[in-house]
């Protein structure tokens, strides 16, 4: 819901603020650009304005909620609203409130919810409050019998002044927060297709880092449904990054795999782990990526216990990041459908098969070394070299 005749979002970023002056100077630039690339993206209309505190999008009343809603998915934003610009002063602000209250309350309880950031102008924002609120009430007090609840409003009249100007709004539409994508060094996302790895870089974008997204192919123990989940995730993921290549590195694991599959028992699940890494190593050296991101959370599956994890991750000289590391199952589901990427997760793809009756919970480097193949790196990185990109 909007005032009659918004035509502004009000963009609110969060962690930016926490930053020097030339530190936000370089993230805000990403941010704008990444404004203006998602509004593109969605074919809606509008114009990002770049204000220090908060950016804002010029477009028309008819495309204001999708562009507050498109530019609620940017990384980097802490939320949007749909508002209307008047000018920062009492009267007019109580004039724009009682508009709006004609438009758009239809009973119940209310609130103004008012900020004021200049501390130079001549009222406060318990005066917006409180003369923002008896405007609204007489406004509406002929046609209906309103109440104000300050704790749990029907409908909540926003109002943030500004030095520049005054915003009035109704909705508060939640961003993601973190930090503007680009503005980290890219990362290598290792994505299986399953529930949990996309979510995992769907959160590394989110702190800034641009994914590199690398699917290691099966082949008799994947096949085309999970190739297929895999690529339908990150198509997913893209929607959040239009201006950044998410071309998806294929890489033929199928003989690997097969080979672990017939000559590895409990240790199996372990050196497939140590071949994939090895493979994303391969590839973030291509790109001068700085790290390897995985959906592994301790104590998930057997080969995603302590000591375990402690063991894979010695298949490679880069940092293995796990943003989903201390998660509970159901919270990255809950995510993953919040993200959109739940549905092609859940493909069947029957890709269970290489986990032994038996697995290991509790390895040794020196024990797997032993039974392992001598050549998984090589072979790891000769898999790598050999890599197709799928495109989009
Ligand atoms: N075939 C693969 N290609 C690319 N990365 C993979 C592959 N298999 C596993 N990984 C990476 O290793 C992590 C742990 O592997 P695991 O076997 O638990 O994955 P999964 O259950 O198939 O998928 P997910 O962890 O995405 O739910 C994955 O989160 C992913 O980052």
């Amino acid at each position: 819901m909007h005032p009659p005749g918004a035509d502004t979002v009000l963009v609110r970023h969060g962690d930016l603020n926490t930053k020097s002056n030339t530190v936000k100077r370089y993230m805000l630039d990403f941010l704008l650009e990444n404004l203006e690339a998602v509004l593109a993206d969605r074919s809606v209309a509008g114009n990002v304005e770049g204000n220090w505190n908060r950016p804002l999008i010029h477009t028309t009343e008819d495309a204001v909620e999708a562009a507050a809603a498109a530019t609620a998915d940017v990384f980097g934003v802490v939320s949007t609203s749909p508002a209307i610009v008047v000018e920062a002063d009492l009267e007019t602000i109580c004039d724009a409130l009682a508009e709006t209250a004609h438009a758009s309350y239809d009973g119940g309880s209310f609130a103004v919810d008012a900020t004021r950031a200049d501390k130079r102008l001549p009222f406060t924002s318990e005066d917006v409050a409180r003369q923002g609120g008896t405007a609204i009430w007489e406004a509406v007090e002929d046609e209906f019998d309103p109440e104000v609840d300050l704790e749990d409003p029907d409908l909540t009249f926003g109002v943030e002044v500004r030095d520049e100007a005054a915003y009035v709004y109704l909705d508060r539409l939640e961003g993601p927060g973190g930090l503007p994508l680009r503005s980290q060094a890219p990362m290598v996302a290792l994505v299986s297709g399953g529930i949990d790895s996309p979510v995992a870089a769907y959160e590394m974008m989110r702190r800034g880092s641009p994914v590199i997204p690398v699917y290691v192919a099966l082949g008799d123990y994947g096949g085309p449904d999970h190739e297929a989940r895999a690529i339908e995730t990150v198509r997913s993921l893209s929607r959040y990054a239009p201006n950044v290549d998410l071309s998806v590195y294929r890489v033929p694991g199928g003989e690997t795999v097969s080979l672990l599959a017939e000559t590895m028992e409990e240790g199996r699940m372990l050196s497939l782990r140590r071949f994939i890494y090895r493979i994303a190593e391969q590839i973030a050296e291509e790109h001068d990526a700085s790290g390897i991101v995985t959906g592994e959370a301790i104590g998930q599956k057997s080969s995603q216990t302590a000591q375990n994890v402690a063991v894979t991750s010695r298949a490679t000289r880069l940092p293995i990041h796990r943003p989903l590391l201390t998660r509970d199952k159901q919270e990255i589901v809950a995510q993953a459908r919040e993200i959109g990427t739940y549905r092609d997760s859940t493909i069947n793809a029957g890709c269970n098969r290489i986990a032994p009756d038996r697995a290991e919970t509790n390895a040794r480097l020196d024990r797997l070394l032993e039974v392992e193949p001598d050549d998984l790196f090589e072979r790891a990185e000769a898999a790598a070299a050999s890599a197709e990109r799928i495109e989009l």
